[in-house]
């Protein structure tokens, strides 16, 4: 059975004094929170006033993005290791905004994502179609397509620490989310890549997110359909009140 797991991405939002507001109202109601693992991936900035107001806590952080080199002469990228440093568990990689606004491709997914499992941090790994693929038919393709490049490589039992968030681009932050059977048809499609990619209890054992307009109103719909474990959650995240409620309506 698969835990479900409902992530907050903050994007390029919250200075450190809102981070820390906005955590110590999350911890109010989810400090403590078994049922469902809670992550908030806050900007490079907040990381560590974040880490620290949740280190006693079932809360769990994650980055937005990492480069897959360990140091070196890369100006404005951030390693795994640095990443660790504030006790990250999780990163984000090859959000839909990235891969439109800063050239993210398949190929540098694959690599930033084994170098965050080589790093024991554990990759949430978008991937999802345009409007204009679902209009043409093309959501299978692309969604197979970055699945299998984006896991080229990946040691089957490595797949165990992987998480996907599946995000049709169409839904980020327009309000219009998939319904529960567009949400679910794709996820099922993953969930027998990744059988294809390793075997049915392996694939079984990975959590698959959708992302894309969650709100606590058609949370629970989405949550309950059987290869939704969970949301990446945008828009919906910055705000304490919206956010608690869509974990409980994963619990
Ligand atoms: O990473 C989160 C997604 O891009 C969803 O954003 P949204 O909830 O604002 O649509």
């Amino acid at each position: 059975m698969r835990k479900m797991i409902v992530a907050g991405n903050w994007k390029m939002n919250k200075t450190v004094a809102e981070a820390a507001d906005l955590v110590d109202a999350l911890k109010i109601d989810l400090a403590e929170c078994q049922e469902v693992e809670v992550v908030v991936c806050p900007p490079f900035t907040a990381l560590k006033p974040v880490s620290d107001r949740i280190s006693e806590t079932q809360i769990a952080l994650g980055a937005q993005n990492m480069y897959w080199e360990r140091e070196g002469a890369y100006t404005g990228e951030v390693s795994p290791a640095m990443l660790k440093e504030f006790y990250c568990r999780y990163v984000i990689l090859g959000h839909s905004e990235r891969r439109a606004y800063f050239g993210e491709t398949d190929e540098s997914v694959n690599r930033k994502l084994k170098a965050a499992l080589e790093n024991n941090l554990r990759p949430i790994m978008c991937v999802g179609e345009t409007l204009e693929q679902r209009d043409a038919d093309e959501t299978a393709d692309v969604v197979t397509r970055q699945v299998r490049q984006g896991l080229a490589d990946v040691d089957p039992d490595d797949l165990r620490r992987v998480v996907i968030a599946y995000e049709p681009v169409w839904a980020i932050g327009t309000g219009r989310t998939a319904s529960a059977e567009q949400a679910q048809e794709v996820h099922a499609l993953i969930r027998t890549l990744l059988v294809e990619k390793s075997n049915d209890t392996v694939a079984q054992s990975v959590r698959i997110q959708y992302g894309g307009s969650v709100k606590p109103n058609n949370a629970a719909e989405l949550f309950a359909c059987e290869d939704i474990d969970g949301g990446l959650i945008g828009g919906a995240a910055l705000d304490a009140r919206s956010f608690t409620d869509i974990v409980k309506a994963a619990m």
